[in-house]
């Protein structure tokens, strides 16, 4: 058994890795990661006055490991060792593998070295960074972070102190959910992964909860010469009175995501009808249209009041169908999360989310958005820059596959058709939720480059079929291209 390519790890995951190693493997193990570093370093910068910063961990380990291949190299480097190693640790035995310039001192060294590397913590971090740490960090003039930038927490990408930006940051085995999450993303810099081996009991030990949204994650249901646009599948969308253009969008984008047949109930039917001419548009009750076996999966919120979330949900949730939630059904409190209850997937942009959550929006938000999917019981899809999609199981994914492109009115609408298209085929409701993020971002960044970065929200469903394809043709790629860290 191997680790799944896309598993992003936890301190938690790390720790399981460690004991796995025992004291031989660690060792081996700190040995590869210091000479990882080290390579990563020599394959960007040439040789130049360096000073390894070096705390009393294995991040500190690492940098002892670093800084002796350094010098070996020909490099000018000089540890500035900021805490002790625990006596007769193996840290210890490592940093005496160290024989060059060590100083416990600033002394004016790092506001005078042309690159600083932070093997001060790594991404376990239990506690703030100190003041003095931080103030002597900031000095670096370009700095490269060993696993993470001190001060980073490795899980929810919380900044614990004032953490200084690093140009480059080098992780091993497989990245930390903090590279991708905000604010730490942005103070790491370029990611490069380093594989360094991994003991073959530590793969039973480490249970991943935490992965990075590409194909592969997830597998899209391909064309087949015996379908039909039932077997396709069939999008049901609540339909709203006044902000019909949400509703059409969400509609635009389930049939330009694969939906078989997407249908609009109620709203302003006279108006759905002279919209485009592949929709079905039904003026029937909600009470009427449930009974249809073959309208599984709805669409409710995009563009709806309160009272016409009021009619439609309660019947959909009593109906068993399989729904997502999104806007007009994302109300105000306990008594909204209340009436979500039966819901398969919500997708909250962060106003959305605290509305409906209070004060759990003041987590980091891949906590925030696990224990919202818990407390529902549906898949959370919180949106942003670095989109979340959390199950109730624990299973948590980070996107990063996207563009601010996105970041224009009628975009999320265009995200709750996709899903829905994809619940329609088939797909269980994390995988459809995740999959439909991903189309989404590529739909959006093939937007931006065509025009210019300011594409309007209708260009997005014209990229989806394109989308679809490429995710088709990477689902199955055993060798993963294209992600946001480089491989070592
Ligand atoms: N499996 C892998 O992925 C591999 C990982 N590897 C490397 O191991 C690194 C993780 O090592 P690590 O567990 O020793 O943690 P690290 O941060 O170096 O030190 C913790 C020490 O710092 C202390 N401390 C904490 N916070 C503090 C604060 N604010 N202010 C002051 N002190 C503080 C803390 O004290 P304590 O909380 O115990 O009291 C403890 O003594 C990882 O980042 C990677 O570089 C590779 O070598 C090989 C494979
Ligand atoms: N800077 C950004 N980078 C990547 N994606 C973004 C960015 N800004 C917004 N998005 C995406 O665009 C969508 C906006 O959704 P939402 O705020 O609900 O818009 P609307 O309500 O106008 O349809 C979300 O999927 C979000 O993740
Ligand atoms: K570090």
């Amino acid at each position: 058994m191997t680790l799944h390519p896309l598993v992003l790890l936890s301190p938690h995951d790390s720790q399981s890795i460690d004991s796995a190693f025992g004291e031989d493997g660690h060792v081996r193990a700190v040995e590869g990661a210091g000479w990882a570093v080290a390579r990563a370093i020599r394959a960007r910068y040439a040789p130049c006055k360096t000073v390894v910063v070096c705390g009393p961990g294995f991040n500190g380990a690492d940098g002892y490991v670093a800084a002796r291949w350094l010098e070996v190299w020909g490099w000018s480097v000089v540890v500035l060792a900021v805490a002790a190693p625990k006596k007769d640790s193996l840290v210890e035995v490592i940093a005496r593998s160290w024989r060059g310039r060590t100083f416990s001192e600033d002394g004016g060294r790092i506001a005078n070295a042309d690159l600083v590397v932070d093997a001060v913590f790594g991404a376990g971090l239990s506690r703030p960074l100190s003041d003095g740490l931080s103030h002597i960090l900031r000095q670096a003039n370009r700095l490269v972070a060993i696993d993470v930038p001190s001060g980073v927490c490795g899980e929810t990408g919380r900044l614990l102190g004032s953490v200084k930006k690093a140009e480059l940051t080098i992780s091993f085995i497989r990245p930390r959910p903090a590279h991708f999450l905000e604010p730490a993303k942005a103070l790491c810099g370029e990611i490069v992964c380093a594989d360094i081996g991994l003991p073959a009991d530590a793969v039973n030990e480490v249970k991943p909860r935490v992965f990075l949204n590409e194909p592969g994650l997830w597998l899209l249901p391909v064309a087949d010469r015996g379908d039909h646009k039932y077997s396709r599948g069939v999008v049901s969308i609540c339909g709203a009175d006044k902000m019909t253009g949400a509703v059409r969008i969400a509609a635009q984008a389930a049939r330009s995501s694969g939906a078989g047949l997407v249908r609009i109930l109620g709203g302003d039917v006279a108006l759905y009808r002279h919209s485009e001419p592949g929709l079905i548009v039904d003026d029937v009750p909600i009470g009427e249209a449930v009974k249809d076996s073959r309208r599984q999966v709805w669409l409710c919120g995009p563009g709806l009041s309160n009272a016409e979330v009021e009619a439609y949900l309660p019947q959909l949730i009593s109906a068993g169908k399989t729904i997502l939630a999104d806007a007009g059904a994302l109300g105000t409190g306990a008594e909204a999360v209340e009436a979500l209850r039966g819901v398969s997937v919500i997708t909250p942009h962060m106003g959305e989310f605290r509305r409906l959550f209070g004060a759990l929006a003041e987590s980091p938000r891949i906590e925030a958005a696990r224990q919202a999917a818990q407390c529902v019981g549906a898949v959370v899809v919180l949106k942003g820059s670095d989109t979340i999609i959390a199950a109730p199981d624990g299973r948590v994914a980070i996107n990063q596959h996207a563009s601010p492109a996105l970041a224009t009115a009628g975009s999320g609408d265009t995200l709750a058709g996709i899903v829905s298209a994809l619940l329609a085929g088939g797909m269980p409701a994390w995988e459809a939720s995740c999959a439909a993020v991903w189309l989404h971002g590529d739909a959006g960044i093939a937007a931006a480059s065509e025009y210019g970065g300011w594409p309007v929200v209708e260009a997005l469903e014209k990229g989806l079929g394109r989308a679809r394809q490429r995710a088709e043709k990477h689902q199955n790629a055993k060798n993963y291209k294209n992600l946001p860290f480089a491989r070592l």
